[in-house]
């Protein structure tokens, strides 16, 4: 048995899937990979953040988000720069990060992902000193995050209602975006701050982001004809998005201004911003644990 000591935070209601049974799979499958191990449900929002200082104060060298990006972005974000080796099991309603990551989706896989996988060193982000791990983003997309936040139901069909019912009144808006100094002025649908490439549920809005090169890759949506929109959908899919509605551009530090206050998103985790929102990249700041085809 490894002298490891491995700290599991469930999220009870992420994806809309029940978790009960979890803790004792947890327990008959892994309690021979540890020297000990605890395995925590979340009862609130933000919860999972308390935990995760929690298990640090107490010394978890493993800590393993059991949710969506959601519950990634609430653990993740105090492992930044840590030794702690952070660890997901996919129960989220689009798991962006994890399908990235290749981390399987099927719950005895990524629980075998936890004791076989090697670890990486990931980029995350902040967001005016925030952190994000997967996507964030300003405009459509911060829009549908803070809907989807007020909904009781979870899951990806009650997010596609969501975007559905609000994609044919999108406005654009004008945006005055600098990327490593460049200053770009735009009308867009939204920005996306993209680490990963996806969204979740195999989303591509930026297929050739990678989480190790130090960069975000910025993606300016441009206001395009929403019939495009299923065809974009499907492109997407199949990760091979290009046209001349979307611009991206690569970058560290990043600056995004508006006309008064507007929404963004962390991780799809909504927040109100009054001015502007700084980005900025933490090269290969945390310890992430991916399946060795990954690395
Ligand atoms: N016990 C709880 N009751 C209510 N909300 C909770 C509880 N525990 C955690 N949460 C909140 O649940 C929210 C959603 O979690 P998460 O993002 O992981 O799931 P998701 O939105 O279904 O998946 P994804 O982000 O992959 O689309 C988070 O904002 C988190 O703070």
């Amino acid at each position: 048995m490894k002298t490891i000591k491995a700290y599991f935070i469930i999220n009870p209601i992420s994806g809309g899937k029940a978790k009960d049974h979890l803790k004792s799979l947890l327990n008959k499958e892994l309690s021979q990979s540890f020297s000990e191990m605890e395995i925590v449900y979340t009862d609130y929002i933000k919860h999972a953040e308390e935990l995760t200082r929690h298990a640090i104060a107490q010394n978890f060298d493993l800590i393993v988000a059991v949710g969506g990006d959601g519950t990634i972005n609430e653990v993740a974000k105090n492992l930044v720069n840590t030794q702690v080796k952070f660890g997901i099991i996919p129960y989220g309603s689009g798991n962006g990060l994890a399908r990235f990551l290749n981390i399987p989706l099927n719950t005895h896989k990524a629980i075998k992902n936890i004791k076989e996988g090697v670890c990486l060193k990931m980029d995350t982000g902040t967001l005016n000193a925030k952190s994000f791990f997967n996507m964030a983003g300003v405009g459509f997309d911060a829009k549908i995050g803070y809907l989807f936040s007020k909904t009781i139901k979870r899951g990806f069909s009650n997010y596609v209602k969501i975007v559905l019912r609000e994609i044919y009144s999108l406005k654009p808006t004008s945006f005055k975006v600098i990327i490593d100094g460049q200053e770009y002025n735009e009308r867009a649908f939204m920005i996306s701050i993209a680490n990963s490439s996806q969204y979740g549920n195999d989303m591509n809005i930026a297929k050739e982001a990678s989480v190790t090169d130090g960069l975000f890759d910025v993606c300016i949506i441009k206001p395009f004809p929403k019939i495009l929109l299923p065809y974009f959908g499907v492109l997407m899919a199949m990760n091979k998005l290009k046209t001349k509605y979307l611009k991206i551009i690569c970058g560290e530090k990043i600056l995004i201004q508006s006309e008064g206050s507007f929404f963004a998103h962390l991780d799809g985790e909504p927040i109100f911003i009054e001015k502007e929102v700084n980005i900025e990249v933490l090269p290969l700041s945390l310890n992430i644990i991916v399946p060795k085809q990954r690395v």
